[in-house]
């Protein structure tokens, strides 16, 4: 399949999405969102595909949504067509995605790195949330996740000043979970997704349905859900695998069973 906006390649058990409009700093206009989505679906339903990384390029993750497109919308349309609801299906997406950020990741572009499981910032990573300055407010998850990840005296700031904020910044206030330098920042994030990848997918994928409850949940709700989901994984094959390669002293063969 050709994409004009992203480009789609499988390292390994690893699906690699890179956004791809060089011209507009990656702005994010509704014909990457469809390729982006598109190219999630056919990952989600590849068996050989463990874990994606979706980014950018060294200059912009994404510098938002397209303001282009978007300056001339009408509040009919915005509501008739659900202006924004179809960004959500990467925060939808079910197996192991990463972000890895360098450059802008501005507005929708924060909001899209956000939406993935964990962020892998290179050290010129700057990430805000300037839509105020244009008349607007985020609109794609960023008043929520934001002020999830990094609490809501930042994220106010952020998001009534347009203020952005440096990688080392993101990585203490925990946003990222982690800089690297910007020539090491896609071999990294491969790395980790290789490793990723490696373990059963069906755990990892629980794992991460687990973790995401905290955010939706009561401490209480949310230790049930584990205790239960982690009862379940004494079903697979993958766990006797995992604690007999423990007990033999050899490496497991997970086969996501
Ligand atoms: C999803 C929602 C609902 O939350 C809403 C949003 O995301 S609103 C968008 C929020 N993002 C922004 O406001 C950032 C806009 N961009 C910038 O401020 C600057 O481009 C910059 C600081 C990221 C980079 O500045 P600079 O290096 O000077 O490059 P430019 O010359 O400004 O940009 C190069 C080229 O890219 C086009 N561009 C950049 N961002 C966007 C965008 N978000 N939408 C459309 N086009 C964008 C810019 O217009 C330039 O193109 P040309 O005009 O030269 O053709």
């Amino acid at each position: 399949m050709a994409y004009n906006n992203i480009i789609v390649e499988k390292r390994g058990k690893v699906g690699l999405i890179t956004l791809n409009r060089p011209k507009a700093l990656n702005a994010l206009n509704s014909e990457l969102i469809g390729e982006l989505n598109e190219a999630l679906a056919k990952f989600e339903k590849d068996d050989k595909t463990g874990c994606v990384v979706l980014t950018g390029s060294e200059k912009a993750f994404a510098a938002g949504a397209d303001i282009k497109e978007m300056s001339s919308l009408t509040y009919i349309d915005a509501y008739k067509n659900d202006f924004i609801t179809s960004w959500d299906y990467v925060s939808r997406f079910r197996k192991p995605i990463i972000a890895a950020v360098a450059g802008y990741a501005l507005g929708g572009g924060c909001e899209l790195a956000m939406m993935c499981d964990f962020i892998l910032a290179a050290d010129n990573a700057r990430f805000g949330q300037p839509e105020i300055t244009l008349g607007v407010m985020p609109g794609a998850g960023g008043t929520q996740r934001l002020t999830r990840f990094v609490g809501k005296s930042k994220a106010m700031e952020m998001c009534l000043t347009g203020r952005t904020m440096d990688a080392a910044e993101a990585e203490r206030s925990g946003l990222a979970s982690r800089v690297v330098p910007l020539d090491e920042l896609l071999e990294e994030a491969l790395k980790v997704a290789e490793k990723i990848a490696d373990y059963s997918l069906p755990i990892a994928m629980m794992t991460k349905e687990s973790v995401n409850r905290a955010y939706e949940t009561t401490l209480a709700e949310g230790v049930r859900f584990e205790r239960r989901v982690f009862h379940s994984m004494f079903a697979s094959e993958d766990q006797k695998e995992g604690m007999a390669a423990f007990v033999e002293k050899r490496a497991p063969q997970f086969r996501n069973k």
